[in-house]
């Protein structure tokens, strides 16, 4: 057994008793009321989901396994020669709750590297699609037409689950999955922007500076890559696509489904494509002015047309947090203290609708957060380094949250969580409810 599945199955025992005894005892226990306007407005703010992977503060946000962001880049091992830590070593500590050293660190990279051929059929299914699909949906069937490895289906299949230990064939699906998304969505990358000509991989390469290699970007990219995955892997576990995803599972569907699933959510403009959209709005808007950086009072009349339209302003407002995602400042930390990048047109408009759309949206009066999140910042710097395709920017992120939402899922097997299947009302009995009927 590798040292990852090893200290894994440890923290499962560990673990375990805590959820039995929360189930067996306390089950009555209140966690809260719904209301009409939950039941209607997206479930939020309703606490009924549970991991221990990542917890998001609406004023402090996302932290891993305890770390804010800033500690949990200090406290990783790095990659020889870069700033940023292994994304797999990221990956050990999202499983199990503990920092690797760099030797586990360095297991779980050859354990991918191992697992990183991407089969023929799946390149033959990206290329059997129309090359104007949408990157996100060819994602999504390479990652569906994966499912026939599934070793989670293929043992259930042959009448060998066990509740106690089907974690592991999730835990193998997992790592499949987690060491050939990178090679799918970069062969995605070449195929659709770059001629249809692809790199071999370099094998001395860790997951995301092989990433940084095969879509053909420079070295610096490496640490762009790494930082990118990390920052977009996990934000608990009610957002679109860790819940797409836990629920999907939950029915005991493999990872392959359930993380397919994921990523139809994520590819919704209200979730993770609002990154796409952050770079068309801000492209459209640099292209009106001639690629100059717009006054104030000319943002401040975008912002309103958009409002005016009846359209969102993208990489704005959130859902749980009521402050800037730190995730936001972790990136635009990352432009300041890049030259070039610093002085880049923009990042100084980003920068600028920083200062100017928070006002504006709180004028506009609707939004409860006026604050930027994430997809606020991370278009610029991939337009920054060339990758200017801003439609594929969804499936970088999708490659990112990949880590979240399959660690979550390989600990809801093992915690033997039940299938979702909350209660709906109908609208007259709402109406009763409210004595209205
Ligand atoms: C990785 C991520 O998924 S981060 C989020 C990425 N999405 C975006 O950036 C898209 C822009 N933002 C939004 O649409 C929203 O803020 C969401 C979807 C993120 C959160 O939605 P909610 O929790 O419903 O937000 P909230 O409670 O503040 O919404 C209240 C009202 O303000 C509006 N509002 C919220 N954010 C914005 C915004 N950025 N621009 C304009 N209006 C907004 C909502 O559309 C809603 O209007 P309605 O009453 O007419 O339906
Ligand atoms: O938490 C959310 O609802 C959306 C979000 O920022 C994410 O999933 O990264």
């Amino acid at each position: 057994m590798s040292t990852l599945k090893e200290t894994l199955f440890k923290k499962i025992q560990e673990h375990r008793p805590r959820t039995t005894k929360l189930v067996k005892e306390c089950a009555d226990v209140k966690l809260g009321d719904v209301t009409v306007g939950q039941a209607i407005g997206g479930a939020r703010g309703v606490r009924c989901l549970v991991t221990d992977i990542s917890y998001l503060d609406p004023m402090e946000g996302i932290r891993f396994r305890g770390m804010t962001i800033p500690e949990t880049f200090a406290a990783l091992p790095k990659v020889p020669g870069s700033e940023y830590p292994y994304v797999e070593g990221f990956w050990y500590l999202l499983l199990t709750g503990d920092v690797p050293t760099m030797e586990q660190t360095l297991e779980v990279v050859e354990d991918w590297k191992q697992r990183s051929a991407v089969p023929e059929y799946v390149i033959d299914v990206l290329r059997a699609l129309p090359r104007d699909s949408h990157p996100m949906a060819m994602f999504s069937a390479a990652i569906v037409a994966m499912q026939r490895e599934s070793v989670f289906a293929s043992n259930y299949a042959a009448g060998k689950f066990n509740k106690m230990t089907c974690w592991e064939d999730m835990y193998e699906d997992a790592n499949t999955l987690m060491a050939r998304l990178g090679p799918i969505g970069a062969y995605i990358y070449r195929m659709k922007y770059k001629g249809d000509t692809h790199i071999a991989p370099d094998p001395e390469l860790d997951m995301g500076g092989q990433f940084a290699h095969m879509i053909g970007q420079s070295d610096e990219y490496k640490d762009v890559a790494r930082m990118y995955f990390i920052l977009h892997s996990d934000h608990e576990s009610g957002n679109v696509s860790a819940h797409t995803t836990h629920l999907v599972a939950s029915a005991l569907s493999d990872a392959y489904y359930a993380y397919s699933a994921g990523i139809n959510g994520l590819a919704g403009p209200l979730h993770g494509l609002a990154n796409e959209e952050v770079l068309r709005w801000t492209q459209n808007f640099m292209q009106k002015l001639g690629g100059e950086v717009p006054t104030e009072e000319g943002l401040k009349e975008a912002l309103w047309a958009t409002l005016n339209s009846g359209q969102v302003i993208p990489g704005y407002g959130h859902a749980v947090l009521r402050k800037t995602d730190p995730r936001y400042t972790s990136q635009r930390e990352f432009c300041m203290n890049t030259p070039g990048l610093k002085d880049y047109p923009l990042f100084q408009l980003v920068k600028m609708i920083f200062e100017v759309a928070p006002g504006v949206l709180t004028e506009h009066g609707k939004a409860k957060n006026p604050w930027p999140n994430v997809d606020a910042q991370s278009g610029v710097i991939q337009w920054y380094y060339g990758v200017t395709e801003y439609e594929y920017y969804t499936v970088l992120f999708g490659i990112g949250r990949a880590l979240g939402c399959l660690a979550n899922i390989t600990w809801d097997r093992a915690l033997g969580y039940g299938i979702e299947r909350p209660k709906s009302l109908t609208t007259a009995m709402l109406e009763e409810a409210a004595g209205i009927a």
